[in-house]
Parts: C-alpha cells; structure tokens; sequence
C-alpha cells in the first residue's frame, strides 16, 4: 500500500530484549535523521513482551507495552512490524498474521528463516509487502543486502566465514587468555551475545541457520537448516586450542557454503576448524564475524564487523526499517526471495578438505608403517606426520593433504579397529591454506 509522505510510519515492536531494546533506543535517539531521510518519521505503535513489568535496557512508554503481540500486529494503523523475539513460535505465526493484513516485516530470526523460509517468503509475495532480515546473518554487518542486490549479477561459488558471535568470542578467550569454556560462555551471555538458549551457539545451530540463508541467497536454491551438516564447539578442549596453537592455528567455528566443481550442487557445513595463524579468519577476535565471497567475476570479497550485540544488531534493523519505510513510501517492494536454480545439497561425504588426526599409539616398531598403510587403503595421502611425548604417553599427530570426508571417516574407523591404536584423540578438519 502506497503511503502518503510525510505521514507517520508506524511500527510495531514485537520484543524488547537486547536488540529490541536497543532498536526503541536507537529510533528515539535519531528520530530527526530516520525521518529526513526516509521522507517521513518513524512512530512506535507498540512493543510486544512477555513478561510487562520487567526492568528494560531502554525506557518505554507503559501505554505502548502489551503482551497481545497478535492483535499489534493487525491493527489497522501499523504500516511496518518488527520482530525481535526469536525461535520459530509465535514469531511465524505473528509474522504471517503481520504480512497477511499487509504490514512488510523486518526480522533478526535466522532460526525461522533457516527453519521455515519458504512459507515466510511465500507470505510476503502473496502479500506483496516487504520481508528484510539483515540482522538475521552476522549481527551489524552488511551481506544478506550485498549478497541478494549487489553480487546478483555475478556468480558466487563459495562464501565462507565465521557466523557466531558466541563461539567465536569463546575459542578466541581460551585461546588468547586460557579462559574455560564455561567462564568465556558466562561472559558472552552477560554481553547479550548468546541466543536465548545458548545450545544454539555451541552446538552450531546458530551458525548452521545463518549458513542456510547464506547458501540459499548464494546459490539460488532453496536451503534449510536440515541441509546443512553441523558441528559445535563443545568438544573443543583446553588441549585442542593448546596444540592448535603450538602449531600454528587457531580453532575457529566455520560456516562453509562452496559450489561442487560442476557447478550443479553445493555444500554447507559449519564445523570447528584449525586455520594458520596468518589467515585473515584467524584474527577475527571476540564477538566479531566475518565473511568471505568468492564470485566469479567480483573475486573474493570480505565483509567484517560485529556479529552480535544489541546495538550493532539493532544498527542491521534500522537500516532495514528505512529501506522497508522507503519502499512503503515509494509503493514498492524489495526484491523477492530467488530460488530458481534449484540445485542440490551434496553430502558431506562428498567434502573434500584437509584434516589433522591425533592418536595414543603403542611405542613400539611398525606403528607408524601400520598406521600410514590405513591411510593408504582409503586414498588419503599424509602429509607430515609428528610424535609427541614417549613410552606410554605417544602420540601421533597426522596432517594429511586434501581428500573427501567419507575416505577420512572410513580412515578413521579402520585405526579404531587397530590393537595399537589406543585412541583416537582428536580429528579436526583444517582449512584456510593456500588462502583458501
Ligand atoms: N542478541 C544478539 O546479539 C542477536 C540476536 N539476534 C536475533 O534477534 C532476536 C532477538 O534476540 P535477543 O534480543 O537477543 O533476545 P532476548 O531474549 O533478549 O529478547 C527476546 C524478547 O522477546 C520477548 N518475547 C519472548 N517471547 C514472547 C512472546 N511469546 N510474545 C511477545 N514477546 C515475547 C521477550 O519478552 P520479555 O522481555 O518480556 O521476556 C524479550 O523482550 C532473535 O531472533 C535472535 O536470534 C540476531 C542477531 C544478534
Ligand atoms: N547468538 C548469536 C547472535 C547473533 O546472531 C551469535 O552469537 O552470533
């Protein structure tokens, strides 16, 4: 619907945790600015709670307060609804019954978009308002906008970055201050860094949702997070970051989105992995994402900046209020969800990387020969190899050069099998050499 300028936009709030809280903030403190320049002010209708009497990081109007979010929603006057509440209900069925009574929408939630884009997407195109989630990927950083206007005249074949906040602020505190993994998580919940349930970061669920947006937005397709192979950091321990370090890499959580070499699949998986110290990746510190395009006439392209916080990601939000308020103004829409390339989502069997592998052996002679003709059986070349400690203490730790993830798993299985393998300490995939 097209609006008359210079009447108020109006918008309705639908949570005020730590980035809507921040998002009432930062609409009150640059009123005059939205205003001029979207060719109208911004006027709060309403904000959404559960809980109504709690103490907020912002001050909010009692009046404006309610915890009906549905009948906010479809009131007659709201021309814009933003949803900062998170997980997949009632955030979908407040955000359809938003778009169904024609208000465009702004959402932060990558778990519903992961979880149920297609239906969110549908409901703005038959609606024909606006849905615009930048905060959803990489907290204040802009890429989805990037990645669905600017790069959608060329080819992107791979995107690849660090997409959590929380579990990068976690494996950078115990790797630059020996902090535990409990303590650093406790810090990174106090900074408002942390879903809701922290699960969703340290078991890459997170991570695994922004990657399903991502590779669907880089290649055309439609992709969920049940696409999408993953891995958390729970595992990690002291001893991993500690040896990680010794030889030169960091640990970092990935999200990895990368064309098949034929161009007809792709693959996304988000997984801790080691990458050298001298990757740009690997000076991504604290809270802080970043992420790498690779198009194919753009080249590589790298986007940085804070990946979570309530102002930084409330920053994502307005911008994403003035282009939807531009756009009601104007009576257009944003661009549609593209899915027409439809191509495939290969297994992760099919990824090819490198890997580093630590075992307890026996310390006795042929080990080494028996635990290399393993490898051999499954076509997975070695390529340095180091003992650490002695006697009963030995370990092997193996690098090998790049091969499939079904050839290093079956590799894996096969020393299980072995009498003089005591233990499979530690496999993690590396990635990150010769600037890849
Ligand atoms: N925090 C971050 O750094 C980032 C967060 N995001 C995303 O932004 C969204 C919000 O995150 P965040 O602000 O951290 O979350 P919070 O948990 O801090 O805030 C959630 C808000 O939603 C309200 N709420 C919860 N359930 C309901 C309900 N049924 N009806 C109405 N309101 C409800 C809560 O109300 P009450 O206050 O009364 O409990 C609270 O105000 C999530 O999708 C998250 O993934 C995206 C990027 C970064
Ligand atoms: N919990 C998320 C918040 C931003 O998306 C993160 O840590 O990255």
């Amino acid at each position: 619907m097209k609006q008359t300028a210079g009447k108020p936009l109006k918008v309705a709030l639908l949570g005020c945790g730590v980035v809507g809280s921040q998002v009432i903030r930062l609409m009150r403190e640059q009123a005059g600015d939205l205003a001029a320049r979207i060719g109208a002010p911004l006027e709060l209708a309403g904000v959404a709670v559960r809980r109504p009497g709690r103490v907020r990081g912002v001050e909010v109007d009692p009046l404006l307060i309610t915890t009906d979010a549905e009948a906010l929603v479809t009131r007659d006057d709201v021309d814009i609804v933003v949803e900062v509440i998170g997980g997949i209900e009632p955030a979908r069925s407040l955000i359809l019954a938003a778009m169904n009574s024609g208000k465009s929408v702004v959402t932060a939630n990558k778990a519903l978009l992961a979880e149920d884009g297609a239906t969110i997407h549908a409901a703005a195109r038959d609606n024909t308002v606006d849905l615009y989630f930048e905060a959803a990927v990489a907290g204040a950083i802009p890429l989805i906008r990037p990645m669905r206007e600017s790069l959608a005249g060329d080819h992107v074949h791979r995107v690849l970055g660090i997409v959590n906040g929380t579990t990068n602020y976690i494996l950078d505190k115990m790797d630059s201050s020996g902090a535990s993994f409990s303590e650093a998580l406790e810090e990174a919940q106090a900074l408002g860094y942390a879903e809701a349930d922290p699960t969703a970061d340290v078991e890459g669920f997170d991570a695994a949702a922004k990657a399903a947006i991502l590779a669907g937005i880089a290649f055309h397709s439609r992709v969920t997070a049940a696409d999408v192979h993953r891995e958390g950091i729970t595992e990690i321990s002291a001893a991993n970051v500690a040896s990680a370090r010794e030889m030169g890499y960091v640990i970092k959580l990935l999200a990895i989105c990368a064309r098949s070499d034929d161009g007809r699949s792709f693959g996304v998986r988000v997984h801790p992995a080691m990458i050298p110290r001298t990757h740009p990746l690997a000076g991504v510190r604290e809270a802080y994402n970043a992420v790498f395009v690779e198009a194919e006439s753009a080249g590589r392209l790298m986007f940085y900046g804070a990946g979570a916080g309530g102002a930084p990601t409330a920053s994502a939000v307005l911008g994403d209020i003035v282009a939807v308020a531009r756009n009601r103004l104007a009576g257009t829409c944003g661009p549609e969800e593209s899915t027409y390339a439809d191509l495939t989502v290969h297994p992760m069997g099919e990824t090819v990387t490198r890997y580093h592998v630590s075992l307890d052996v026996a310390d006795k002679p042929g080990v080494l020969a028996r635990v290399a003709e393993m490898f051999a059986k499954q076509d997975v070349s070695i390529q340095t190899v180091r003992q650490e400690g002695l006697g009963d203490d030995a370990q092997l730790v193996l690098v090998t050069h790049r091969a499939s993830d079904a050839a290093l798993s079956a590799t894996i299985e096969g020393l299980r099998e072995l009498d003089i393998v005591r233990d499979v300490v530690s496999v993690m995939r590396v990635e990150g050499e010769d600037a890849s």
